[in-house]
């Protein structure tokens, strides 16, 4: 996603930049700031959870698909109150404000006059549903302001416009793995307003029907819906007629058995009623698709002998019999269609069995054109009935619900087609949003412009430029009498349009292709079959046979086509036909005011209230979201207000006082500015007018770039590290300081206690030396006193009768002498120290000295 804004931003600079708590209170993407993938993606997560579904995004409404019911927000209530405000962009974001702001402009009668809601996103994000919820706002709105003479017609008017939809929705929509409503065409309709702005009338164009679901239905996916209606909802009667028993096995409805609320045929009738197609067009339209069906179950087997056309299958002859009754052509012509095919040289026709595999094809060309001719002419009949006569109405508000972006494993004519229409819308989107952004800096004075930005012009280009593009060398390719040999159509492409940047190839790739750098991503189209596809062939015999046709609808479907030149109709391709409508609606388009709105489908599983972020951003990107935030970062993304830019960025010249006057301010901010570019050693890089490609000053905020801010971040880092250096350099003087003082307070206090000890130990040895001498000489005086009695009574007293003293001196100090057994015990001094016992005398003594 080669953006030059900073993702991944210091956490400082983010919580400085976006409350994250307040995120779902941003109404608008473009506010968030910086505006990045990321932010604008976290922004969204948090209001769906907070099951807020639309947001603004600049000129841009982003819608999220619930995937569940939110009758509240939809309500005739809701409507009102939308219609009814005198402000709508002040309200809360709601596909209601896009709605009522096209019709004030329409009111307001300012040029362009003309409105076109655009929606996109891609399959189930919610375009049919947001285009259903436009035309009900606008039949609602339209009609309640009417007068009451009118009030039939336009009441009749509005049914017709909201039965439409239905209708086409049977036609043209089928159950697929990604949406079970589907839309399988692109559609414009233009609703039409008179000069009081009542809605008088209505059109739809209709793009690239995905005819070939009728015969061919991915796994797990469905035909289009009417078939199922007419299966479940049919009357037995119908069901008799219609060749369709219960339990009628049908090869192009798989998955019958699955009912979906779409199938109702109650609704698909009474909406043909209400448009006007009387009984007998209806009887005639279920015929044709039934024998549509009938065509799915022939089957063919081959021919052993190759001159010899293929048999029809034994089982197959009944449905053969039946689809020929319903289409009212011959039975025999029919099976012949299939199974031969006739050459023409010169005036000469020559027959030529077809293979099994041509008859199939035959086949199923032959529903499919029947069903896109049945298809086109409803479109036809439904305009015929909505339509009012051009005198009766002056302006139009248009909603166009086209395919959005796709890329599949495989992708072929189908996908460049659409991815091509795509490329278009994002081209009208960005000069539209590039408009936008441009006023919103005027309106803040900012003399700033865009036109360095790189648009999707390349990749247009190549697709559909001349004279060499995709499209030209496709038809030419198709237009050659002969089977387009893929690899030879390869090289062909990379000789001519190599030097295109938006095209490349992987030489290694067993299958030829191609890979187109679209601005939603690169797409890998496969070129087997394409400009099959685009040649899009219909054999004659099939187109004469049905110009017979007994069944009056299709009769009529296909002499309409006679009227025109037929034989060039052939001629024009599948591109060529889409490359046409699609600039005539590129034309309305330009000369509308366009309303976009993206929708976006949060998770592919359809689970109501989950939102995936990988899924989201790939279709932010993919719907150009991501796109404008290019753009808006090729501007200037980061928008700070003055008074945040002050508190955050003062630091850099604490020395600027300020006051409240908006001078002084943009002076602060420009010395700030200019005292980081010389700072940062970049001014002589960028002089005079070249300072404001990196900041304005608007009115109320300063804007910046992304270059700019991490200057001043940069900046602001710096100061701050020195700042903390500083007062690193502070706390380890101080913590110093106090360590000295520590030790020699504990050099003092040691000595003073150790000399404490010593005296005291001194003491106590005194005491002890004293109680010995003391001891001894009572000792030496008893010895002294036995000697004398011993010598005056001659007694017998031998010296183990001596009587034994003993010592004791307890770790205190304290001695203590007794004659023994005086208990020992009595000598313990307090505080549990064990005393030192000692005999006195000690034994070496009493042996050597007594
Ligand atoms: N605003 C909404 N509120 C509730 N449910 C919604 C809303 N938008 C879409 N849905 C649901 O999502 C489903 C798919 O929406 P929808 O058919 O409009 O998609 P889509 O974009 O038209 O798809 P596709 O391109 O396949 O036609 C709807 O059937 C509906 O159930």
């Amino acid at each position: 996603m080669g953006t030059s804004l900073n993702d991944s931003l210091d956490e400082d600079i983010r919580l400085f930049l976006i409350d994250e708590k307040q995120l779902h209170t941003y109404d608008d993407l473009t506010k968030v700031n910086p505006v990045t993938p990321s932010t604008v993606l976290t922004c969204l997560q948090a209001r769906y959870d907070a099951k807020v579904f639309y947001t603004h995004a600049g000129c841009t409404l982003v819608a999220l698909n619930p995937f569940q019911p939110i009758p509240y927000l939809y309500s005739l209530d809701v409507m009102k109150e939308y219609h009814c405000t005198s402000q709508p962009q002040e309200s809360k974001p709601h596909i209601f404000i896009v709605a009522e702001e096209a019709y004030r402009n329409v009111k307001g009668q300012l040029e362009p006059v003309n409105q076109s809601l655009v929606v996109s996103g891609e399959s189930g994000a919610g375009k049919t549903w947001t285009s259903r919820c436009l035309m009900k706002y606008y039949a609602t709105v339209a009609a309640s302001s009417s007068v009451v003479k009118k009030q039939n017609t336009v009441e009749r008017i509005e049914r017709r416009v909201l039965d439409s939809n239905p209708l086409m929705e049977a036609f043209g929509n089928a159950c697929t793995l990604r949406n079970n409503n589907s839309s399988r065409f692109g559609k414009y309709i233009q609703l039409q307003l008179d000069s009081r702005q009542l809605l008088v009338g209505a059109s739809v164009q209709t793009y690239l029907l995905e005819k070939t679901r009728v015969v061919f239905q991915p796994t797990g996916e469905r035909n289009f819906h009417i078939f199922y209606q007419m299966m479940s909802g049919a009357t037995t009667e119908q069901r008799k007629e219609w060749k369709m028993p219960n339990g009628q096995c049908f090869a192009w409805l798989p998955n019958s058995n699955t009912h979906l609320e779409e199938d109702c045929f109650e609704e698909t009738v009474g909406a043909m009623g209400h448009l006007g197609i009387n009984t007998e067009r209806q009887r005639e339209m279920f015929r044709i698709l039934a024998g549509i069906l009938h065509l799915g179950n022939i089957e063919f087997c081959s021919s052993s002998d190759d001159s010899q056309p293929c048999d029809l299958e034994e089982k197959s002859k009944e449905y053969l019999q039946n689809a020929a009754e319903f289409l009212g052509v011959v039975a025999l012509e029919l099976e012949s269609c299939f199974r031969v095919r006739t050459l023409k040289a010169g005036k000469q026709s020559v027959l030529k069995p077809c293979s099994l595999s041509d008859c199939l094809v035959r086949r199923d060309c032959l529903a499919k054109v029947i069903y896109a001719g049945l298809f086109e002419w409803l479109v036809t009949y439904i305009n015929n009935s909505m339509c009012a006569e051009s005198s009766t109405w002056s302006n139009f508000i248009g909603v166009l619900d086209v395919y959005g972006f796709e890329c599949f494993q495989l992708n072929n004519l189908e996908q460049l087609c659409i991815n091509y229409a795509n490329e278009k819308l994002q081209q009208h989107f960005v000069s539209h949003y590039l408009k936008a952004q441009q006023e919103e800096y005027i309106s803040e004075g900012l003399e700033w412009s865009f036109v360095k930005y790189q648009d999707n012009r390349g990749c247009l280009d190549l697709i559909e430029g001349s004279p060499m593009s995709v499209f030209s060398l496709l038809n030419e390719e198709s237009r050659l009498n002969r089977t387009s040999d893929a690899r030879l159509f390869r090289v062909r492409l990379e000789n001519e349009l190599s030097k295109n940047r938006s095209i490349s190839w992987d030489r290694f790739s067993q299958e030829p292709h191609f890979t187109v750098a679209h601005y939603a991503g690169k797409v890998n189209y496969q070129i087997e079959g394409m400009a099959e596809k685009n040649k899009d062939p219909v054999p004659s015999e099939l187109i004469n046979m049905l110009h017979k046709s007994k069944n009056s609808l299709l009769h009529q479907v296909f002499s309409e086509d006679e009227e025109q030149p037929t034989k060039g109709l052939s001629k024009v391709t599948v591109v060529s036909k889409f490359k046409n409508s699609l600039e005539n609606l590129m034309k309305i388009l330009h000369s509308t005011t366009p309303h976009y709105t993206r929708c976006i489908k949060p998770n592919q599983d359809c689970k109501p209230l989950t939102f995936k972020r990988e899924e989201v951003i790939l279709q932010l990107e993919a719907c150009g979201i991501v796109e404008t935030i290019h753009i808006s970062a090729a501007g200037f993304p980061v928008r700070i207000p003055f008074e945040s830019f002050i508190q955050r960025y003062r630091m850099i010249k604490p020395t600027l006082t300020i006051d409240s006057g908006n001078n002084n301010i943009l002076d602060f901010v420009e010395t700030i500015i200019t005292d980081v570019l010389k700072q940062e050693d970049v001014l002589h890089q960028i002089r005079g007018d070249k300072q404001n490609s990196l900041v304005h000053c608007g009115k109320s905020k300063v804007f910046l770039t992304q270059s700019m801010l991490d200057l001043l971040e940069d900046r602001r880092k710096k100061i701050l590290s020195q700042c903390a250096f500083t007062i690193q350099c502070c706390w380890l003087r101080y913590q110093q300081r106090k360590r000295i003082i520590r030790r020699q307070s504990a050099t003092v206090i040691q000595a003073v206690v150790r000399s404490w000890l010593v005296r005291k130990q001194v003491h106590q040895w005194n005491r002890a030396a004293a109680i010995i001498q003391k001891s001894w000489r009572t000792w030496r005086d008893l010895l002294a006193s036995l000697a004398d009695r011993e010598l005056d009574d001659a007694a017998d007293v031998t010296p183990n009768e001596l009587p034994e003293l003993n010592l004791v001196i307890s770790k205190q100090g304290s001695v203590h002498v007794s004659s023994v057994p005086e208990p020992v015990t009595e000598w313990e001094v307090q505080g549990g120290d064990q005393p030192v016992q000692t005999n006195w005398p000690p034994s070496e003594l009493n042996q050597r000295d007594l």
